[in-house]
């Protein structure tokens, strides 16, 4: 049995909110924004609804705390200062609430488990997963094709950079790929989250989460790494790209994201880089591209 506690938020404090609450020790934050899918030229794409409110959604296990849920409440109303009558409560079936989440044999050795029942597989690699609230659960697309290749590639002693790394899950496949060390950016709070499944796969080499904005700011990528990833999206990917030279920075990009009527612009702007296609994914619309650059 879970404790679901609802929260209505304004949109615009969302991530302010998952900072408290965070700091208050209440964890388990879901937080998904409504989106619609319109036609373009060539198919589809998808934007985020704006809303004025949002819903957050706080679980807590049954017995991980004395005095559920009393102690939430508690928890959530001084965290974000509002009223009990602000925070909508119920108790949910975990087994219906787990079915969201089927775990995924990835056709590569390895299966994103999310169950806890690894033993199931005794035949594969497993790469256990809790998800929360940051994107990167592992249902889209991208990410899977994404982790198809990492899985499928010795990362061993490379250092890793995972640019909108999300829930961290790319970070995770390749440390478990044997990367030497991880650095995961993101503008979104999702450090925790990041720890806790990197944890939960016994990652053991240095793993450094930084909240920073890749496009706006002072942050800048300074050192070189054997691997940049980013699946956040072609024209993104290009501003990145520019804005921290990163074509001097890495021999290896795995890039993901990309709509396919966008590929070619991305295509273009790797080879006048001096990289080539090593590895091409497509899963509908959403294209995956390991790049290397030519000797
Ligand atoms: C499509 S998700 C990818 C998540 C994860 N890497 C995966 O493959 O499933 C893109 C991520 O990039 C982050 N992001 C988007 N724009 C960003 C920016 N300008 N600076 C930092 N992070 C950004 C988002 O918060 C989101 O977590």
């Amino acid at each position: 049995m879970l404790h679901e506690f609802i929260v209505r938020l304004a949109t615009e404090s969302v991530d302010e909110a998952i900072e408290k609450l965070n700091a208050f020790g209440v964890y388990n934050l879901y937080y998904e924004p409504p989106i619609e899918i319109y036609q373009v030229e060539n198919g589809y794409d998808y934007r985020e609804i704006e809303q004025k409110y949002a819903e957050l959604k706080i679980y807590a296990e049954e017995d991980s705390l004395p005095g559920l849920p009393q102690t939430y409440f508690t928890r959530i109303k001084q965290a974000l200062n509002v009223p009990k009558e602000a925070i909508r409560y119920r108790e949910v079936d975990e087994q219906q609430w787990n079915t969201a989440f089927e775990d995924i044999d990835l056709e590569n050795g390895w299966v994103l488990c999310y169950s806890g029942s690894e033993d199931k597989y005794p035949n594969k690699q497993v790469l256990k997963f809790e998800p929360q609230a940051a994107f990167g659960t592992g249902l889209h697309e991208t990410t899977q094709d994404c982790l198809r290749i990492l899985l499928s590639t010795d990362l061993s002693g490379q250092t890793v950079l995972d640019l909108g790394t999300g829930s961290g899950v790319l970070s995770i496949a390749a440390g478990l790929k044997g990367a030497h060390s991880l650095t995961a950016v993101d503008y979104e709070p999702v450090e925790r989250e990041i720890r806790l499944n990197a944890e939960l796969n016994n990652l053991q080499q240095p793993l450094q989460v930084e909240k920073a904005d890749l496009l706006t700011g002072d942050y800048r990528i300074k050192e070189h790494y054997d691997l940049i990833i980013i699946n956040i999206g072609a024209e993104e990917t290009r501003k990145i790209l520019d804005r921290h030279l990163l074509a001097e920075k890495s021999s290896t990009f795995l890039i993901s994201g990309i709509v396919e009527w966008n590929v070619e612009s991305v295509v273009a702007d790797f080879h006048e880089k001096g990289f080539f296609i090593k590895e091409k994914r497509q899963a509908n619309e959403w294209v995956t591209i390991l790049f290397e650059k030519t000797a």
